[in-house]
Formats: C-alpha cells, structure tokens, sequence
C-alpha cells in the first residue's frame, strides 16, 4: 500500500496537468524519465503545434511529438543521437514562438552532444559515476563537456528569438533547476572553479582524459556556460510531495528532503535519529555510493543494511520513485530487525560493503520492492518505523 502511495504520489502526468500554466500554442521538447508523462500532462493544457520527446522507455506521446529512445545511467550511441535531435530542433525555432523544456530527472544520460571525443566522454562519465560526488558536484562537470547542458540550449533558443519555459520534475537534492537533467535551459548556478575543485577533491583530475581537462581548463578561463537569459522555470513536483503523501498514511515526521552523503552512513545517522526520536521518520533526497567492489547494489540497499545494524526495533522502507535503484533492477528494500537474524545464518557477510554487494541479503530473502520503471522521477525516498507499524503498510492495497 506505501507503493501505491508512492506511485499515485510521482504521476508527472497529472503534476503538469494542474501546476503549468496555460500557454496556448506551444513547441516542447521533454528529456528524462518522466518525459512521456510530462508531455501528455503538457497536450491536456496547451496545444503543442510539435515536439521532441527523449525517454528511456517507449509509450504513447502526442501525435504531434516524435520520440526518441535512449539510454542511462550511461549514454549510449542512441542518447548521441537523441542529442543531436534535441539540437537540430532547437535550432529550428522561430521568433516569438514558446518553447516548453519538459525536464526530469536522467536527462544528463539520454540526450547528449558531447563537446569531446565520444570515447573520452565516456570515460569521464565512468569515472564521475562511481566517483561518489553529489549531483550538482557531478552536473557542474557534465555540463562543461557538453555541447546542450548547462542552459545552452535554454540560450540557443533564446538567441533565436523564443520565449523558453522550464516545467521541472526535480530528482535532486533541495531542487535547484539547473541541476535537474544538467539544466540544459536554465542559466547554470554551477561554476568551472566548482568542477574543476570536485575533481581534484575525489582525486579524479589526474585521472581524466586531456580533452576533458583542457574543456574544464577554457571554461575556468572563461568560454562557460551561461549565466543569464530570458527565461522562467517551474518545478511541478518534487521529492517533498512525496514525502507529504507518505505522511498522511504514516503520520511520520518529515526529517529533510534533501538528504546528501554516503549512503552507508547516512543508514547509520537514521538508525541513530530513530532511536532517539522515537517517532516514525520520513527523509528523501539523494544518498551517493562510492562504487569499489563488483557487486550488485544501490543507494536504498547500501542505506538499508547499515541501517539495520544499528536500528534495535526500527525497520526501513527504501524506495527510488524511478522504479530502478543503482544496479539492482529493482525500486528499493525493506529492513526489518528480523533481517539480522538472517545475516548471522548466512556465515561470510564481509563482501556485502567490502564488494558493493548490498542487493544480496535483500534479494534472497524477499525484502525487494519491484515496480519496474515507473516512468518519473522524484529522487529516493525512506519511511522508518517501528516494525510493528510498518508491517501492515507493506502489504498491497486491498
Ligand atoms: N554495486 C553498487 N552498489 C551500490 N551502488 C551502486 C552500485 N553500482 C552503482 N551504484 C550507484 O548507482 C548509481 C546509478 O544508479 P541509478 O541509475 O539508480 O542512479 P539515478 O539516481 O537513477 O541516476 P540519475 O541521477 O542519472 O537519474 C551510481 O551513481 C552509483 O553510485
Ligand atoms: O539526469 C540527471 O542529471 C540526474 O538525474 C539529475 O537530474
């Protein structure tokens, strides 16, 4: 039943449907997990003359949208291509037309042009995913080995003399628009000086390809991204909505939706906070993973696990609204004090944090959470609680 909460609670469909305005005749261009949504929310309230949609799953858009199907968290040759689609139909705008950026989370990874040679864009892309830099930390470096990201599409358009209007499905800490998706039609709040310190801070400088380096190198001397332009940015739904649904069927207390850090120690922090509280908590937000070993895992299990360890008689309920946690396939875990007993059967638990393997204990013994892609996006949520009270909430709605 808290899935049902959740899924109705992450419908952009109806999101954009009651939060944007109404704009009249309108072109679209929608990038993200949630893009198929966004866009049919996007027809009930305007007329969109076209448009460009680029989704990581297939479904029904609007007659006058052609969509394109690309990949994440990596991009593949079909975000390359969706890139390349995004631009040219950017460049085809008109003056006094009104362009709406449909923008959610994903969207750094499904549509892409980049800036450098494609091979060294995809090693820096690994080397940032596994780097455990935050969001913004990770977007200010994206966005400068981009030829879309960072507003300059936003500028673009804006050059050509259309009217630009960002609706925002925020996946990211604390909701800043241009770290949605890279904000590729926001002014950039992001600076070269921040990503060039992020990756000299997660030792990852000395690491990256030259032509990566020498981009970060022209935009500390200047060549960035923009700063300024016409525009107006709308987020329609975020993780605190969420959060908000989760707690009228818990009554738990909304702690942050901005959670940032280390995963595994962020579960420890909230085991901790329950203990003392000792009322149901609800936080949201984005936990990274420095990813060192092979395993099978994500944000919510690596959280999870620690959590338990330290919990006494609270359970946790994790959950990506995505519907796919890190390299789980699937949304998310529950813990609860019963899992322990488990772990002590199993014997050699060492490789758990040691290899990145947090999905196993979770997997084999049934406290995973499948949804499949939800086709949205508002970051991770966990809902803690006595076991007890918990329970009931796991079952499926009647
Ligand atoms: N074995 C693993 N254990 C734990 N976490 C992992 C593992 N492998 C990858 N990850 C984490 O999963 C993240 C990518 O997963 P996921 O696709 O769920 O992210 P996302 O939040 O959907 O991405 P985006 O922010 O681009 O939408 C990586 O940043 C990495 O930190
Ligand atoms: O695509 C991205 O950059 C992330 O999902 C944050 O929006």
């Amino acid at each position: 039943m808290i899935v049902d909460v959740i899924l109705s609670a992450i419908d952009l469909k109806r999101a954009v449907q009651r939060k944007a305005p109404r704009l009249g005749r309108v072109r679209a261009v929608a990038i993200g997990k949630g893009a198929i949504a966004m866009v049919q929310g996007l027809a009930e309230v305007s007329d969109i003359e076209d448009g460009i949609a680029v989704s990581p799953i297939e479904g029904p858009v609007p007659k006058s949208v052609k969509l394109y199907v690309a990949d994440h968290p990596t991009p593949s040759h079909r975000s390359f291509k969706a890139g390349e689609a995004v631009l040219d139909y950017v460049s085809s705008l008109s003056r006094g037309e009104r362009v709406v950026f449909l923008v959610s989370g994903g969207a750094s990874s499904l549509a892409e042009v980049p800036l450098i040679p494609e091979d060294d864009f995809l090693i820096t892309w690994g080397l940032l995913l596994r780097s455990g830099l935050d969001i913004h930390q990770m977007n200010a470096i994206r966005k400068r080995i981009s030829a879309i990201k960072g507003g300059k599409l936003g500028a673009m358009a804006v050059a050509r003399g259309a009217y630009v209007y960002n609706l925002i499905a925020s996946d990211v800490p604390c909701d800043d628009p241009s770290d949605v998706g890279s904000g590729p039609a926001v002014p950039d709040s992001s600076t070269a000086e921040e990503a060039l310190t992020s990756l000299k801070i997660a030792g990852l400088w000395e690491r990256m390809p030259i032509t990566a380096r020498t981009a970060i190198e022209e935009a500390l001397r200047g060549k960035d991204t923009p700063k300024e332009f016409r525009h107006e940015a709308l987020v329609i739904a975020k993780n605190l909505d969420v959060l908000t649904e989760i707690q009228r069927v818990t009554g738990g207390r909304i702690v942050t939706s901005c959670l940032v850090g280390e995963a595994r120690e962020l579960g420890r922090y909230a085991a901790y906070l329950a203990r003392e509280t000792g009322t149901p908590l609800l936080l949201g937000g984005e936990p990274t993973v420095t990813v060192r070993g092979g395993g099978r895992g994500g944000r919510t299990t690596e959280f999870a696990l620690s959590f338990i360890l330290a919990s006494r008689r609270y359970a946790v309920f994790a959950m990506a609204t995505d519907g796919l946690d890190g390299n789980t396939g699937v949304a998310g875990v529950w813990a609860d004090p019963g899992l322990l007993g488990e772990l002590v059967k199993r014997g050699d638990v060492s490789s758990y944090f040691a290899e990145n393997n947090t999905l196993e204990p979770f997997a084999e013994t049934g406290r995973v959470v499948r949804t499949g892609p939800t086709g949205s996006n508002l970051n991770i949520v966990f809902y803690i609680d006595e076991w007890s009270r918990m329970k009931p909430l796991l079952e499926p709605r009647s």
